[in-house]
């Protein structure tokens, strides 16, 4: 599991350990790491043409300690500075090593020596910057983002913000980005995530001073020991039984797709609740599921002896009849996802204040919005939910006092009290209809085999971001060819359990 904190936790553990290591200890370990990873980028050191884009902070102090261990070993190290101070220390070193320091004033000589460079190393600001980059950075971040060489980010990607992962204007496009003493949220959440590239965690002894994370981003081995297997002793009743509450006349589709979800991700039994034609369509898909064709406000099905999980919403609709249904399943005594169309009415499109319901009931209770929904939920725009995917989820589950996975380009899940969560797996391929419903069936099933709502987003979200990239070998995928990955996506996880 890979853990992230915030900035001013960050702060706050530097401060407490630089009390306890000598003056310049923790900047000499970054640079350290920061050179190593350098050189493992270039094919020799030695002879190699390093610009280093230095900021007035310690970040750019990072950057030119490690030019300097750079120039040591042999590469020609410019230093192009953003502003008129540099930080001192290293700007001494980088010159006794024989590298060079000029003040970047926007000339064609600079982008030349940008373009030439073999490796380019990003210390224009890390954890200390605020708002959008100002000039010069915002130039020479674009300078930086549109060179041919490798792009090392120091610490965080300049114009990424640490916290939020929000890119508000220029910034920074690295392939690698060297952290140091823990991740920073931003580097796990897009837009900051896809600025970062491939994200390395240098150690500075930071460990001991920092407390719980304010962010995990869950690896294979997490998501094996989520992973419920089936027992032995197992039957298909024990094993869990999902309500399905989707689909409708309109949108039959939706029902198969979240149905097929569910199926594939493993689970003992699904009652499917809805009428007649929807019905027929998922039955003559998917025979194993039993079709329960009472009134959807009937009570009877929604008993945790008759079921251990209810997903609502696919395709349903809005109308006040399934409103109604809505209520009845939240009024219900377990553990329930709403997507969807079930999302809508909770925003009040005809269903009143069903999202007070949320709030008083005891089991567990997931939203799966995309961006569009939640920002109806919350009433703000969509692209602030999209800025800042980590706060916009959270807030959410703060205020229904519920689990809340937000989909997209990274899919995040927030529970009041836990850490976030920031899902590793997944594909802009995904950006096609009906994955979504494919994604509440699988997340569903593992709620009805007992995994808490914040888990079992976890480990659904995990599976269907990997069933994504297995499904055809990174050509175009339908929600259908990502229902024959799911179980593929399953043995793999499954195959990384402890033995
Ligand atoms: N504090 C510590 O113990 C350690 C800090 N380290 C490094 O120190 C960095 C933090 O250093 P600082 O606190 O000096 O902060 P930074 O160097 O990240 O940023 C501060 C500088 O950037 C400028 N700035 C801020 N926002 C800007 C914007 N939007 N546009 C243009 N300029 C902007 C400020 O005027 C200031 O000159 C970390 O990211 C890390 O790289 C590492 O050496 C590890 C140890
Ligand atoms: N750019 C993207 N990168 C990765 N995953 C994406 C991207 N866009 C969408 N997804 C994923 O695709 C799925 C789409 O779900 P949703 O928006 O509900 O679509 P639908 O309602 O058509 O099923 C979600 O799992 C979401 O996280
Ligand atoms: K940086």
């Amino acid at each position: 599991m890979h853990s992230a904190h915030t900035v001013s936790v960050v702060r706050e553990a530097e401060r407490a350990l630089m009390a306890r290591v000598p003056e310049g200890a923790l900047m000499r370990r970054a640079a350290a790491g920061l050179a190593a990873e350098c050189a493992g980028l270039l094919p020799r050191v030695y002879g190699a043409g390093v610009v280093l884009l230095v900021g007035g902070g310690d970040n750019g102090g990072d950057a030119l300690y490690a030019g300097a261990l750079l120039a040591s070993r042999g590469a020609s190290v410019r230093a192009l500075a953003a502003g008129r101070t540099v930080h001192e220390g290293g700007a001494d070193a980088l010159r006794a090593a024989g590298g060079r320091i000029l003040p970047f004033a926007g000339g064609a000589a600079e982008e030349a020596a940008l373009f030439d460079a073999d490796l380019v190393v990003d210390g224009l600001v890390g954890i200390g910057g605020r708002g959008g980059l100002r000039e010069p950075h915002a130039a020479l971040a674009v300078l930086a983002s549109n060179a041919p060489a490798r792009v090392v980010a120091v610490d965080v990607p300049s114009g990424v913000d640490a916290d939020t992962g929000e890119v508000a204007g220029p910034a920074v496009r690295a392939d690698t980005t060297v952290t140091f003493g823990t991740h920073k949220p931003g580097l796990f959440v897009d837009p900051g995530a896809e600025r970062a590239g491939r994200v390395r965690l240098v150690d500075i002894g930071l460990g001991p001073e920092l407390p719980g994370p304010a962010l995990v981003r869950p690896q294979a081995v997490d998501i094996a020991a989520l992973l419920p297997a089936p027992g032995a002793e197992q039957d298909k009743y024990r094993r869990g039984v999902l309500g399905v509450r989707a689909g409708s006349d309109p949108y039959r589709g939706a029902a198969v797709l979240c149905v097929g979800g569910a199926l594939r991700t493993g689970v003992g039994m699904v009652r499917f609740g809805g009428g007649r034609g929807v019905a027929d369509q998922v039955i003559g898909r998917w025979p194993e599921a039993v079709a329960d064709l009472r009134d959807p406000q009937s009570s009877t099905d929604l008993s945790p002896g008759r079921v251990a999980a209810v997903v609502i919403g696919p395709g349903r609709g809005t109308h006040p009849a399934n409103a109604d249904e809505l209520r009845a399943v939240l009024d219900s005594e377990v553990p329930v996802l709403v997507d969807a169309d079930g999302l809508t009415l909770l925003t009040g499109g005809g269903g009143g204040p069903l999202s007070a319901l949320l709030r008083e009931r005891a089991p567990q209770t997931l939203l799966t919005p995309h961006a569009g929904e939640l920002s109806r939920l919350l009433d703000v725009d969509r692209v602030d939910v999209e800025a800042r995917r980590l706060e916009h989820a959270a807030r959410a589950a703060d205020r229904f006092g519920c689990t809340v996975l937000l989909k997209g380009s990274t899919t995040v899940i927030a529970h009041p009290g836990a850490p976030a969560v920031a899902n590793p797996t997944g594909t802009p391929l995904l950006a096609t209809a009906g994955t979504g419903d494919v994604l509440s069936g699988a997340v569903g099933a593992l709620m009805a085999s007992g995994l808490p709502a914040r888990e079992a987003a976890t480990c659904g979200a995990y599976l269907h971001g990997r069933a994504a990239s297995l499904a055809r070998g990174g050509a175009p995928i339908s929600a259908s060819d990502l229902l024959d990955a799911l179980p593929l996506a399953v043995a793999e996880v499954a195959r990384g359990r402890a033995v």
